[in-house]
């Protein structure tokens, strides 16, 4: 075993310390990011608390149900994303807000001057799977304000590809924060007894090819062309190669964290009821899109790179194929045969 110091410090590394190092990188910072995440890391361990008791809210009175008392308790998405809110608005560095759960943008009176910051976020990702206690997440992007200026939604209409970080928190058999911060991905897992997140997933990169495809099939009905033709190649491949095992759990935070570990392909597509897919731009397609990138795959919206979209509307959807590079190739050229035809 390396026992050198620099071995030493990679080896037991809490969030904090590893978003310090990060900031040390940047000599003219002042700090204002690591405040920011800190406090993103703070909402994630009380959503992941208030997760972690859902199956006893009958008894005890808590998220989504009436408790023993016959009082109403608040939804665990509501609850989350009033965590979320609270937590982002007392770090003092956020402008601007975007949350699945309010229609209309956030601003935020900044307790300071300096470096502020534009989050979007779902604070609750596979909600359906709450009461099954299946995986469940949030997820969020960040952007710089570009300027002292008034924040307005125009800060946050900007393409994926100006996000400066993304991430998301999975509430499932452990709770894993993974982050990117434009330099590759990390995996953090929080140790309950701690109260910590601990760097369990360092330099996170997803396999070239994967063995697993993952997609709502009961939608295939409704598919066009290149996505049916992609879903029967991986069941019915014509090189000679293994079909993929499909497993798709429907909580997207779940079924991308499944792709970035183990290589593969999940897929949300446009079909003939919903020709924009279901999963949102800002908060869902855009943070999952960077952290795929930055561990070395690919995200396509069936027309183009998901992060080169220019999003119109805070709750706009797209189709999105994203994971192991060279299976989001195979269906990249599916589509730009397609389009070659028409
Ligand atoms: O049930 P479907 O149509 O397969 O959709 C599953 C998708 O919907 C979502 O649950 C939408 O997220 P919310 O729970 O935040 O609305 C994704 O997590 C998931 O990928
Ligand atoms: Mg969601
Ligand atoms: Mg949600």
């Amino acid at each position: 075993m390396d026992h050198s110091a620099d071995a030493q410090r990679t080896d037991l590394m809490t969030i904090t310390r590893f978003v310090l190092n990060e900031q040390s990188k940047h000599p003219e910072s002042r700090g204002d990011f690591t405040i920011l995440l800190n406090h993103i890391v703070l909402g994630c361990k009380f959503v992941c608390s208030s997760v972690n008791k859902a199956g006893l809210a009958k008894l005890i009175g808590l998220a989504g149900e009436t408790n023993i008392q016959g009082e109403e308790q608040k939804k665990l998405d509501v609850l989350s994303n009033e965590v979320f809110i609270k937590a982002l608005v007392s770090s003092g560095r956020t402008c601007i807000l975007v949350s699945e759960e309010d229609e209309d943008a956030i601003i935020v009176e900044p307790s300071k001057r300096g470096k502020l910051y534009c989050v979007v976020f779902d604070p609750l990702d596979g909600s359906s799977n709450i009461d099954c206690g299946v995986s469940i997440g949030t997820i969020f992007g960040i952007y710089t304000l570009a300027d002292v200026h008034e924040p307005t939604i125009k800060d946050v209409l900007r393409p994926g590809k100006k996000m400066v970080a993304a991430g998301y928190c999975m509430y499932g058999s452990s709770c894993t924060l993974v982050l990117s911060t434009g330099a590759g991905v990390n995996g953090f897992t929080l140790d309950p007894s701690l109260g910590e997140f601990i760097l369990t997933h360092p330099g996170i990169k997803i396999p070239n090819k994967g063995k697993i495809y993952s997609v709502n099939e009961g939608n295939a009905k409704h598919w066009d062309g290149p996505t049916t033709a992609y879903v029967e190649k991986c069941k019915f491949p014509e090189d000679g190669s293994s079909p993929k095992s499909l497993r798709y759990i429907g909580s997207m935070v779940a079924d991308v964290h499944r792709t970035l570990l183990y290589g593969g392909i999940f897929l949300y597509p446009g079909d003939k009821k919903n020709p924009n897919g279901k999963l949102r731009v800002l908060y869902e397609v855009f943070p999952m899109s960077f952290l795929v990138e930055q561990a070395g795959g690919q995200s396509f919206t069936g027309k183009e790179r998901a992060l080169d979209l220019i999003p119109t509307k805070l709750h706009e959807r797209s189709p999105v194929f994203l994971g192991s590079y060279d299976d989001v190739e195979e269906i990249k050229a599916l589509y730009a045969a397609e389009a070659k035809e028409e």
